[in-house]
C-alpha cells in the first residue's frame, strides 16, 4: 500500500443495492471493487448505508439485522488485505450500545475507521431520528496519509459538520448519500454542496445511490466540485456506474484532472425515468414475473401500460379491457390500438355477466331505490375482482393507475380501481400525465424497453377523460377543469397555502373550499391506497402525513 502524497485515484461507485439483501449487496461491492481495481483505484466511495440499502427504516431495530450487516462489512474488510483499493462503505453500526448510521473505511484487511452521521434528517420522507443516535462532530480520517473528511448525506445540508472537518484538517470531503429524487433535485443538491465548498474551501465528492426502494427513487447523478466550485465530475442519472478519477495535489488543494460531465436529462425525461425505475425495481426486487393492468382506453391506464413496457419489456405486461354497457366503442378501439402499439398481450373480458350477478343478488335489498354511486362502484369493483383473479392465477402484480389529482380528491373506488400493488403515476397530477404521454410519443429514453414512436394513440390524449360508470359521464361533471384543479391542489398539498392565498391566484373561494374538503375527506382512501413513486417535493405517503379524523377546515 503506497502512501497518498500527490495523487489519489478515487472510484465513485453509484449502484442499485436491494434493501436487506446483504449478501447480494456485498457481492455487488466485491464486483465494483474488482472493476475499480482494474481502473487503478486507491479508494472506492459508495452510497449511504450501502450494505443494508437506504432507507432501512425500522429494520435496523432488529439486532439480528444489525449484526448481520456488521458481519458482511467485516468480511469485506478482511478482503482488503489483498493490497487492492480501500473501501468507504456505510452500515448500521452499534457503538457503546447505541445504533448509528456510519461509514467504515476498510483497508489493509481491517475496519480502519468508523464515522457516525451527526445530522439525522427527520422531515419529508426521512425518519432517521426514530432509529439512529447522532454521532459526535467528526474529525478527518487518515487514509494512507491523506486526511479525508467523510460527512454522511444530511451532514452536508447544514454547515456545522463540514466546518468542523475543515477546521480539523480535512483535505477533501467524500460524501456518501442516500438522496431521493424529486423534480429539480440535482440543482438543489449542487446549490447546497457549493455552499459547503465555499465555507470549507475544500473539494467535495458526492456519491448517491441508484434505484427504487418502495416509494423512493434514488437517481445516482453523483458529482464532484473543485475547491473553486467548478463542477468537474457529473455521473449519469438513473443508471448504475463505476468511474475512477485522478485527483492531484496542487499547492494546498486537490484537483480532479480527468473529470467528465454527462448532461442530465430534462425534466420530462427525468420524471418518466423515475416512474419507470420505481415500477421496475418494485416489480423485480419483489420477485414478480410481470404485471397486469386494466386498459380502459383512457389516458391513465395507457400511460401506466407504456411505463410498464419501458420498465419490464412488452412480454412481461398483460393488458385487459373489461367493457360494460357504458364503455364507448372509441374506448375499445383506443385500448386495442394502445396495446398493439406497445406490443403487449391483450384480452377483452366483458363484465356484464358478473355485474348482472351482483345486481341480482342486491335486488332484494336495493329494490325501488334509484341507481347511484353504489351501482357505479360495483362496476369498478367487478373489474378489480377480475384483475386480482388474473393476478392470483398467473402471478403478475396488478398495476394501480390513479394519478395524483384523483388521489387528492378521492376520485377512485376503494377495492375497485384502487386495487393493486404499486402505482407508477401516484405522484403525477393529471395535467402532467397529459404532458408526459405526449412527450413519450416523441421520445424514447435510452434504457426504455418499449418501442420508439407513438405508444399512446393521439385520441387517448385529446378526448375528454371519463370514468365511464354511467352514460355520457366525463370527469368534468363533478370536478373543475384539470388545470384549475391541479393548481389548487398543488397550492394545498405541496405548498400548504391558505384559502385566501390561493384565492389571490384568481381561483373561486367556494371552489377552493370544496377542493380542500375533498382533499381532507379522502385521507382515509389514501391510507388504503397502494404505494407509488415519489417524484414531487411532497407525495402522499412518506411525505404528507395528515390525520384521517380531522375537522379542521381553513376558512377565508
Ligand atoms: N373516514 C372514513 N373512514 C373509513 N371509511 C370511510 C370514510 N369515509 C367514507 N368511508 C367509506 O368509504 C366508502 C366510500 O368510498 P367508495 O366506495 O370508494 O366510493 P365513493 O368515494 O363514494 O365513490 C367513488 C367515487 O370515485 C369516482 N370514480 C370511481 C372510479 C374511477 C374514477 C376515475 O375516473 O378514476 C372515479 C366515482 O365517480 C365516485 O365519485 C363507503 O363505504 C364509506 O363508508
Ligand atoms: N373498461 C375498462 N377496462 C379495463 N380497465 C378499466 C376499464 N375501466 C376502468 N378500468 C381501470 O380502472 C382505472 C380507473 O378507470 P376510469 O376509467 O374509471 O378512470 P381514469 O382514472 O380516467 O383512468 P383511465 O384514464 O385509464 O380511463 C383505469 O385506469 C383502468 O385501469
Ligand atoms: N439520507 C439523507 O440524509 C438525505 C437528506 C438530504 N437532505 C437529501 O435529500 O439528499
Amino acid at each position: 500500500m503506497t502512501a497518498i502524497t500527490d495523487t489519489l485515484r478515487l472510484a465513485l461507485v453509484q449502484l442499485n443495492p436491494t434493501l436487506g439483501d446483504l449478501a447480494g449487496n456485498a457481492e455487488k461491492l466485491r464486483a465494483a471493487r474488482a472493476t475499480a481495481a482494474g481502473q487503478g483505484a486507491d479508494l472506492l466511495i459508495t452510497s449511504e448505508l450501502f450494505i443494508s440499502g437506504y432507507p432501512p427504516e425500522d429494520l435496523v431495530l432488529k439486532p439480528a439485522f444489525v449484526r448481520a450487516c456488521r458481519r458482511h462489512v467485516e468480511d469485506l474488510a478482511k478482503e482488503t488485505a489483498d493490497g487492492g483499493p480501500a473501501v468507504l462503505i456505510g452500515a448500521p453500526w452499534m457503538i457503546d450500545d447505541k445504533l448509528h448510521n456510519v461509514v467504515c473505511l476498510l483497508d489493509g484487511g481491517e475496519v480502519q475507521a468508523v464515522r457516525a452521521k451527526v445530522d439525522l434528517p427527520n422531515y419529508g420522507p426521512f425518519d432517521e431520528k426514530r432509529v439512529f443516535t447522532p454521532g459526535p462532530l467528526p474529525g478527518p480520517i487518515d487514509f494512507r496519509g491523506l486526511r479525508i473528511g467523510v460527512p454522511i448525506c444530511e451532514d452536508t445540508w447544514n454547515d456545522e459538520v463540514c466546518e468542523c472537518l475543515a477546521e480539523t484538517g480535512a483535505e477533501i470531503l467524500l460524501v456518501p448519500n442516500g438522496s431521493p429524487y424529486w423534480a429539480d433535485k440535482i440543482e438543489e443538491r449542487i446549490q447546497v454542496m457549493v455552499a459547503r465548498v465555499v465555507e470549507s474551501g475544500l473539494p467535495l465528492v458526492y456519491v448517491n445511490q441508484v434505484g427504487g426502494q418502495d416509494e423512493l427513487i434514488f437517481d445516482g447523478a453523483s458529482f464532484a466540485l473543485e475547491a473553486d466550485r467548478t463542477l468537474s465530475i457529473q455521473m449519469p442519472q438513473f443508471q448504475e456506474d463505476i468511474a475512477t478519477f485522478t485527483w492531484k495535489r496542487e499547492g494546498d488543494t486537490w484537483k480532479c484532472v480527468d473529470g467528465t460531465r454527462l448532461p442530465a436529462p430534462g425534466l420530462a425525461e427525468a420524471q418518466w425515468r423515475a416512474c419507470v425505475m420505481g415500477l421496475r425495481d418494485y416489480v423485480m426486487k419483489n420477485g414478480f414475473p410481470g404485471v397486469i393492468l386494466g386498459l380502459s382506453g383512457g389516458i391513465d391506464s395507457a400511460i401506466c401500460a407504456a411505463m410498464a413496457v419501458d420498465a419490464l419489456g412488452a412480454d412481461k405486461v398483460r393488458c385487459v379491457m373489461l367493457p360494460y354497457h357504458y364503455t364507448a366503442s372509441e374506448s375499445l378501439e383506443d385500448a386495442a390500438a394502445c396495446a398493439k402499439a406497445l406490443g403487449v398481450a391483450y384480452d377483452v373480458v366483458p363484465i356484464e355477466p358478473a355485474v348482472s350477478g351482483f345486481e341480482a343478488v342486491l335486488k332484494p335489498l336495493f329494490d325501488g331505490l334509484a341507481s347511484n354511486v353504489a351501482e357505479e362502484n360495483v362496476q369498478a369493483r367487478t373489474r378489480g375482482v377480475i384483475l386480482m383473479a388474473i393476478s392470483n392465477k398467473f402471478g403478475p402484480m396488478l398495476v394501480t393507475t390513479g394519478n395524483k389529482s384523483e388521489m387528492s380528491v378521492g376520485y377512485a373506488t376503494l377495492y375497485g380501481d384502487m386495487n393493486g400493488g404499486f402505482n407508477p403515476i401516484k405522484d403525477i397530477y393529471k395535467t402532467e400525465v397529459f404532458k408526459l404521454a405526449a412527450w413519450r410519443n416523441t421520445h424514447r429514453p435510452a434504457d426504455a424497453l418499449g418501442p420508439e414512436g407513438e405508444v399512446i394513440p393521439e385520441r387517448i390524449i385529446t378526448k375528454p377523460p371519463s370514468a365511464e360508470l354511467r352514460p355520457d359521464q366525463t370527469d368534468q361533471d363533478s370536478l373543475p377543469p384539470y388545470d384549475v384543479l391541479d393548481d389548487i391542489l398543488e397550492c394545498l398539498v405541496e405548498r400548504e397555502m391558505s384559502v385566501s392565498q390561493i384565492e389571490e391566484r384568481g381561483h373561486d373561494a367556494a371552489l377552493i373550499n370544496r377542493i380542500q374538503n375533498l382533499l381532507y375527506v379522502a385521507e382515509y382512501k389514501r391510507r388504503q391506497a397502494p404505494p407509488g413513486v415519489k417524484v414531487t417535493s411532497r407525495n402522499f405517503g412518506r411525505d404528507r402525513r395528515y390525520p384521517i379524523t380531522n375537522r379542521f377546515r381553513d376558512k377565508r
